[in-house]
């Protein structure tokens, strides 16, 4: 279920980030952060232990806000106008934010009630997307961590966003899983934007049209895909992780 072939809207940037900085008390989460990700990209975002990426993603999410800086998503101030943007995000967190004693159904009409009336044909639409048709009568504390997954993909999906946040959905998911997620983000990546934290590094640099390394809260490197070299690339992840920067 992909957006079409249509021009993505405000096709342009999706994220306009300009000296982002985030301070929790005495530490610095992001440290200055520059960011251009053109509408309809793929972003993969690595880096070591406590660089920032799940801060990045989380203000990303409009869960929140810069202490410093300014942040435009999808064309709009996302400092200004959090709340018109929030039906057009998406995120899906490696927790699997669902509720365990509802079933698959259950949840995916929990969340669409929240953009308004549930969608009933939306949410049979998107059970079948994820393969999770045969189990929409089954709690979600039944499924195994990948049919969660899947089910949180149905899940950020439900408002239809333009901008897909994913923290880590690999991890925890047997190569099996693994490829089953990687079929269903090629289905429903075209026509959004997707932001993708992942420590799988060949993974992440397979699926993305442009790579960022962070490391203490400070951009490394953000660049296309096409314009780097993969194992020059690797190599430069490779010393970041190394340096236990954390
Ligand atoms: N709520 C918080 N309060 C205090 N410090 C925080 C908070 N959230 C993050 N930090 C700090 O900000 C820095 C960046 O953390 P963040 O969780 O963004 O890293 P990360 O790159 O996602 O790491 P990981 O790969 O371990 O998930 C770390 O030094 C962390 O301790």
């Amino acid at each position: 279920m992909g957006r079409g072939e249509a021009p993505l809207p405000g096709a342009g940037l999706a994220v306009e980030a300009h000296g982002l900085v985030k301070q929790f008390g005495n530490r610095r989460g992001l440290d200055g952060v520059d960011l251009e990700v053109p509408a309809g990209a793929f972003l993969s975002v690595f880096g070591p232990n406590g660089a920032g990426k799940t801060t990045l993603l989380r203000m990303l999410a409009l869960l929140s806000r810069p202490t410093r800086g300014s942040l435009r998503l999808l064309g709009v101030d996302a400092l200004e106008d959090a709340d018109a943007l929030r039906s057009r995000v998406g995120l899906i967190s490696h927790t699997s934010m669902l509720y365990g004693d509802l079933t698959a159904r259950e949840n995916l009409e929990f969340f669409s009630s929240l953009y308004g009336a549930p969608d009933r044909a939306r949410i049979d639409e998107l059970l079948r997307l994820v393969e999770l048709d045969h189990r929409r009568n089954d709690c979600v504390r039944t499924f195994s961590r990948g049919m969660q997954q899947r089910l949180s993909i149905a899940r950020a999906l439900i408002n239809d966003p333009e901008l897909v946040l994913l923290d880590e959905p690999y991890s925890g998911l047997d190569p099996h899983a693994a490829e089953l997620f990687d079929g269903l983000i090629a289905r429903v990546r075209v026509g959004r934007t997707f932001i993708m934290v992942s420590h799988d590094l060949d993974r992440g640099f397979e699926l993305c049209t442009h790579a960022l390394i962070l490391a203490r809260g400070q951009v490394v490197v953000f660049a296309e895909k096409e314009q780097v070299d993969a194992s020059a690339f690797k190599d430069l992840y490779r010393a970041t992780v190394g340096m236990g920067v954390a």
